[in-house]
């Protein structure tokens, strides 16, 4: 990787911190809790990272998250990928993780907020990072089991920045969830959630008007509705865009096929994402690479999407001036 593109003062804003739990330590942190898994070898293992879709991502990233059993293995995954986003330029990361996905196999949310939590409170000294959580609700599961965990989540006060919806996407629209996402606004939270990656650019609309989402995760299936375009044009919607787990996933047929380039031109609101690194082939400066190596972006538009990465966190406006102040001198040592 050039290092212009690990210098590059970068915010990754759609991250899975259980989409980060990299083959090696699956082994490790099974032997350390004495599980077996299916595929107990990391021959075994690797073989199962080729992806047909969504779904048969899902299945594996749900198999894996059996090896996290304590407060101590959540710590450990939230640092590994802390250290390898401080490789890739990472200046500030919003994390997701799945509460639910965690509780239905019987770990309680205790654990999974205090191991993270205990990670990212030392993320600025340890690697430069500033952070914030977001707790995911899963969408093919029933709105009242995320309004349950939501309401236990505020009431352990963990430290969530804000909400946001995943897993399958199509056929589980955003409708699904407006209870939900009424609560957490009144609870004063920030508001994400996936849309148009598998599913119709109708999600989209109904992510932004019926639940108020601040920002769509993917939403690349948003250049098939024109209407839709000029709308999150005007309004300049942050459209958080994982290009390796597109093309892994097979939402795009190849990385020169993926919109990426025509949503910067229609004037989108584009940021770049790794999603869940550890599956998809790559942290946040691997996705910049490939993009780099496939469109030839310049400079400015590698500036363009940082500054956009940057302008579209939650992190407090002297953290974004500062990293925007960054920024500007990077630019200025291109040329
Ligand atoms: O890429 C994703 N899409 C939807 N749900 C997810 N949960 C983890 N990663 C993903
Ligand atoms: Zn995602």
């Amino acid at each position: 990787m050039t290092s212009a593109l690990i210098t590059l003062p970068k915010a990754e804003l759609h991250l899975h911190i259980e989409g980060t739990l990299e083959p090696e330590l699956i082994l490790e942190l099974a032997a350390r809790n004495g599980i077996t898994l299916p595929f107990p070898t990391l021959g075994e293992l690797r073989e199962q990272y080729e992806f047909a879709d969504l779904q048969s991502f899902l299945n594996l990233y749900y198999a894996n998250m059996a090896v996290l059993v304590t407060a101590e293995d959540f710590a450990d995954m939230t640092r590994a990928y802390l250290s390898r986003a401080k490789d890739s330029g990472v200046r500030h990361a919003e994390i997701m993780f799945d509460p639910q996905a965690h509780l239905f196999r019987g770990v309680e949310l205790a654990t999974a907020v205090t191991g993270i939590a205990e990670a990212l409170a030392s993320s600025e000294a340890e690697f430069g990072i500033s952070t914030g959580l977001i707790a995911a609700f899963l969408r093919d599961a029933p709105e009242a089991s995320a309004l349950e965990v939501l309401e236990e989540l505020l009431a352990m006060g963990a430290p969530i920045i804000g909400i946001g919806l995943d897993s399958a996407e199509v056929g589980n629209p955003p409708s699904k969830f407006v209870r939900l996402y009424k609560r957490a606004r009144a609870a004063g939270l920030r508001l994400v959630a996936h849309a148009g990656e598998e599913g119709p650019a109708s999600y989209v609309w109904d992510a932004l008007d019926l639940l108020g989402a601040q920002r769509i995760d993917h939403g690349i299936r948003s250049v098939e509705d024109a209407v839709l375009v000029k709308r999150l044009a005007k309004e300049q919607i942050p459209l958080t865009v994982c290009p390796l787990s597109n093309v892994r996933l097979r939402a795009v047929d190849t990385l020169a096929a993926h919109p990426v380039v025509h949503m910067l031109a229609t004037g989108l609101n584009v940021c770049i994402n790794s999603d869940d690194p550890a599956y998809f082939g790559g942290y946040l400066g691997s996705n910049f690479q490939a993009l780099v190596a496939e469109f030839d972006f310049d400079a400015d538009t590698l500036a363009t999407l940082a500054g956009n990465s940057i302008r579209s966190s939650f992190a407090t406006p002297a953290r974004k001036s500062e990293l925007l102040a960054e920024l500007a001198v990077w630019r200025a040592h291109q040329d």
